[in-house]
């Protein structure tokens, strides 16, 4: 079984009630599961797999409850080698930075070395009412490569 860290940001909930509902899933399974809210890069570490979901706000921007751990990855560019991870991307394709934030962190993750489990899941909430019902498919679609 595998030891994952969920990773989310969300202004008004629907991201974390994704995040949530993976992580159910993925418990329910028997893998040990830990949700960051306030995240920090000392959160995560190549040992473990690294689940990300993150809405968008402002223009293209990350969440607040985010902003840290995306700091950390631009800033402090650690090398992440080894480390697998699996992203949905949260947007409204009415802005014009369609799943900016989740765009830019798997951007980042790539340039530093992580490896994508997984193409990026992105979610539009002009299509979607239930995002997390999408994202639960998603999941069950390759979750048994964890
Ligand atoms: C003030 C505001 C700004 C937003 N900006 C963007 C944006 O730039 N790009 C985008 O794709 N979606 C944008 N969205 C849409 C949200 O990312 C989308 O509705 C998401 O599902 C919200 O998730 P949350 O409830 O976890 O915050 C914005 C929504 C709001 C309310």
């Amino acid at each position: 079984m595998a030891q994952i860290d969920i990773v989310v940001g969300s202004v008004y909930g629907a991201a974390f009630l994704v995040a949530e509902t993976l992580m159910d899933e993925l418990a329910g399974q028997g893998h040990e599961c830990s949700l960051h809210e306030e995240a920090r890069l000392e959160d995560i570490s190549p040992t473990r797999f690294l689940l990300l979901v993150s809405a968008t706000t402002g223009q293209g921007d990350v969440p607040p409850n985010l902003e840290a751990f995306a700091a950390d990855l631009r800033e402090r560019a650690p090398y992440m080698k080894g480390l697998h991870y699996a992203l949905v991307a949260m947007g409204d394709s009415s802005y014009e930075h369609f799943c900016g934030a989740g765009r830019q962190l798997d951007t980042l993750l790539l340039e530093l070395g992580a490896q994508a489990l997984q193409p990026r899941l992105e979610i539009d909430a002009t299509v979607v009412d239930e995002p997390e019902v999408v994202a639960l498919a998603w999941l069950r679609e390759w979750q048994g490569q964890l």
